[in-house]
């Protein structure tokens, strides 16, 4: 399968679960290493953060950042999600998306780390306010629907706001049910100057026969 230019180290059997949009692939002159880290509980609710300032600010989103100098994703995942949100997780990677902007030289490569349990005080930082969202049913795997999960779900849950994709970037509801499918993704976006998305593709991993 040949996947969208930025996404071509990937060599791992895919389907494609989505693609969309008239243009070309954006041209960007490097690519610059961001992470994403999710802590999803039961699997029926996910903490997300308020991006308060910068990029982003303003729509929700799971807590992450640059990879620094030295450091590998997995390490700069963990770091961010200390300073972000107060906690510590044993975050593993669960896929890998890329984003270019128009007119912008840099492309985001950021990979995706999640969690199923977590230690420490969720906290507010500087950055990001957290808060826990339930996760609605057509974002839940079909085998998985709210009603036939293999927990009752906790207590409490059911009081949650679900996920507020109209405040989130606009790639999320392309990879965010692959996520909590469990599915390893792969994908690319790219978005107009004013944060439109223009052009996307999506894949994971093929569900077992
Ligand atoms: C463009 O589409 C995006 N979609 C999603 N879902 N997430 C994105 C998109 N573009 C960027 N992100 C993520 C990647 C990172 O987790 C954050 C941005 O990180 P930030 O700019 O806050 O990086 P820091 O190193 O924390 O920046 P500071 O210099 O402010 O500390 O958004």
């Amino acid at each position: 399968m040949a996947l969208p230019p930025g996404l071509s180290y990937y060599d791992g059997p895919l389907v494609e679960t989505a693609n969309g949009g008239v243009s070309d692939w954006v041209e960007y002159k490097n690519v610059k290493a961001y992470t994403n880290a999710f802590v999803i509980v039961d699997d029926t609710k996910v903490l997300l953060g308020l991006k308060k300032r910068g990029f982003g600010r303003g729509l929700w989103n799971g807590f992450g950042g640059k990879v620094d100098l030295g450091e590998t994703p997995l390490q700069a995942a963990v770091r961010e999600l200390e300073e972000e949100a107060g906690i510590t997780a044993p975050l593993e990677q669960c896929g890998t998306l890329f984003f270019a902007v128009d007119g912008v030289e840099a492309a985001f490569n950021i990979d995706v780390f999640r969690a199923h349990e977590y230690t420490g005080t969720i906290t507010e930082s500087d950055e990001m306010r957290p808060q826990w969202f339930s996760i609605q049913g057509d974002l839940l795997p079909p085998s998985k629907p709210s009603a036939t999960l293999d927990r009752a779900p906790q207590e409490g849950i059911a009081a949650l706001p679900p996920i507020p994709l109209e405040q989130m970037w606009a790639d999320d509801e392309f990879w965010l049910p692959l996520m909590f499918a469990r599915r390893y993704f792969v994908g690319r976006a790219d978005f107009s100057a004013d944060n439109k998305m223009l052009k996307w593709w999506f894949g994971a991993a093929p569900l077992p026969s």
